[in-house]
């Protein structure tokens, strides 16, 4: 089985990016690039990194009009990207749109809800009900529109894995049973306990990246799985 965990190179600096995708390139499976590094090094930096030889996942968390995000999609086309990230709240259209203009080999994913909120996060927005609850009616969403799968927490992907067999399903807010700080998560599980209950991809990045030893937490973490 392939190594599930996806590194998030949350780095300002494209060369301490790079140096640490190159230290612990044997320990994990892709490289996850965000908004920090996408608005810092754009495309430049995406072939950089996609030099290491790892699979990219371009977490770009698209959410706007159909139409602009069906051209965002186009223009990124040439990057080649394994996995690309839209918001599930953007809509059905926006959804189907997002994945028609996505090259036929990328993935493409729609975040749930953020595993930074929780259900009074929620009802300050106006939803009812639980972060659970609604990252079920998304993932829902998602799939009538023939999404290849979402981004949820690990408290939810066990459920959305029962009414969505062969979805592709993607789990951050994980941190090692060994403590390291939740910071911004609310919605945290163990990367053992995200794999058992169904993910696909474990998005993994302030664990290793801001450990005194990333390749060693790297391993620590490989090994629980
Ligand atoms: O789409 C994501 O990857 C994502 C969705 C989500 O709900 N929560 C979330 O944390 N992420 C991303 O996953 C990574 C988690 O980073 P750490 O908390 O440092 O492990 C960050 O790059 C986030 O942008």
């Amino acid at each position: 089985m392939s190594n599930p965990i996806y590194l998030a190179l949350d780095l300002p600096r494209l060369d301490a990016a790079t140096a640490l995708a190159q230290k612990v390139k044997g320990h994990v499976g892709g490289l996850k690039l965000g908004l920090e590094f996408f608005c810092a090094h754009g495309h430049h930096g995406v072939h950089e990194i996609a030099k290491i030889g790892l699979p990219i996942f371009l977490d770009l968390k698209l959410h706007d009009i159909p139409n602009t995000v069906a051209a965002a999609m186009q223009a990124i086309h040439v990057l080649e990207p394994a996995i690309v990230t839209v918001h599930a709240a953007g809509g059905r259209a926006m959804l189907e749109d997002a994945k028609a203009a996505a090259g036929e080999h990328t993935k493409v994913v729609a975040v749930t809800v953020l595993t930074s909120l929780d259900d009074a996060d929620l009802a300050r927005q106006g939803i009812a009900g639980t972060a659970h609850d609604q990252a079920l009616r998304l993932a829902e969403l998602a799939q009538e529109a023939g999404l290849d799968g979402i981004v949820c927490s690990g408290h939810e992907v066990g459920a959305v894995h029962r009414q969505w067999k062969n979805g592709y399903f993607v789990v951050p807010g994980l941190r090692p049973a060994d403590g390291a700080s939740a910071a911004d998560q609310k919605r945290i599980v163990t990367p053992r306990a995200a794999r058992d209950a169904g993910a696909s991809v474990l998005v993994i990045g302030r664990p290793i990246s801001r450990a005194a030893d990333p390749v060693a937490a790297a391993r620590a973490i490989e090994a629980t799985l």
